[in-house]
C-alpha cells in the first residue's frame, strides 16, 4: 500500500487545502501528518513546540510520516518541515511526491492570520519565511516528482495542474 500522492512544500503552499481537494477529485481518502501528530501528542502543534520543543515535534512527525507512507493509499499531506529529516527524505524516494511551491510574499500572506504555526509566530515573519525557503527549497526538490508553483493559482487550479503534470509522468 502506498499513497497515490504525497504532498509537501512550505507553510501556506496549500498542502492541506489542495490535498483535500485532490483526494475528493480522485475519490480517495485524505490524511495529514500534522493531524496525526496532534492526535498522538494529545495537544496542538503550538503546545508541542512550547512544552516539548521542536526536536520532540520533529520526532513525532518523522514517525507520523513513516506510518502514513506505510498505511495510507490516498493523498497524504506532510507538514512543511517534514523534509528536514534525512530518514523521511529517504523514505519518500519510491513515492509520487508533489511539491507545492509558494513565494515569500504570498506564503506570508496566506499564513499571516494564523497563530497555529509556531515557527512563523516571531517578530519578522517575512525574514523567517525567507530563511525557511532558502534552507528547504533544495530538500523539497530533492524528493519531488511533480512541482507546481501555486502563487497565482486558486486551489482548484492547483489540483488541475497537479493532475495535468501527473499525466505526463
Ligand atoms: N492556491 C491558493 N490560493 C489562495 N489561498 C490559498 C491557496 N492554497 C491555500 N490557501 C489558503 O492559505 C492558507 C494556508 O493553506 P494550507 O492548506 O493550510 O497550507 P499548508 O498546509 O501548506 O500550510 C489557508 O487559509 C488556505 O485557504
Ligand atoms: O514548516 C514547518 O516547520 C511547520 C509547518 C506546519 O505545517 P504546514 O506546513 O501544514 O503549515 C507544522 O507542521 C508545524 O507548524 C511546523
Ligand atoms: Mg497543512
Amino acid at each position: 500500500m502506498s499513497p497515490r500522492y504525497v504532498v509537501l512544500g512550505p507553510p501556506g503552499a496549500g498542502k492541506t487545502t489542495v490535498g483535500q481537494l485532490l483526494a475528493a477529485r480522485l475519490g480517495v481518502a485524505f490524511r495529514d501528518t500534522d493531524e496525526d501528530v496532534v492526535a498522538t501528542a494529545g495537544k496542538p502543534i503550538s503546545d508541542i513546540f512550547t512544552t516539548d520543543g521542536e526536536p520532540a515535534f520533529r520526532a513525532l512527525e518523522e514517525e507520523a510520516v513513516a506510518k502514513g507512507l506505510a498505511e495510507h493509499d490516498g493523498v497524504l499531506a506532510l507538514g512543511g518541515g517534514a523534509v528536514l529529516s534525512a530518514a523521511t527524505r529517504a523514505r519518500l524516494a519510491a513515492h509520487t511526491v508533489v511539491f507545492l511551491n509558494v513565494g515569500m510574499a504570498e506564503g506570508v500572506r496566506r499564513t499571516g492570520l494564523s497563530t497555529a504555526r509556531p515557527l512563523l509566530a516571531g517578530v519578522n515573519p517575512r525574514a523567517t519565511f525567507k530563511a525557511l525557503l532558502d534552507a528547504r527549497l533544495p530538500l523539497y526538490r530533492e524528493v519531488a516528482t511533480i512541482e507546481v508553483d501555486t502563487d497565482a493559482l486558486e486551489p482548484e487550479q492547483v489540483v488541475d495542474a497537479v493532475l495535468a503534470r501527473a499525466d505526463l509522468t
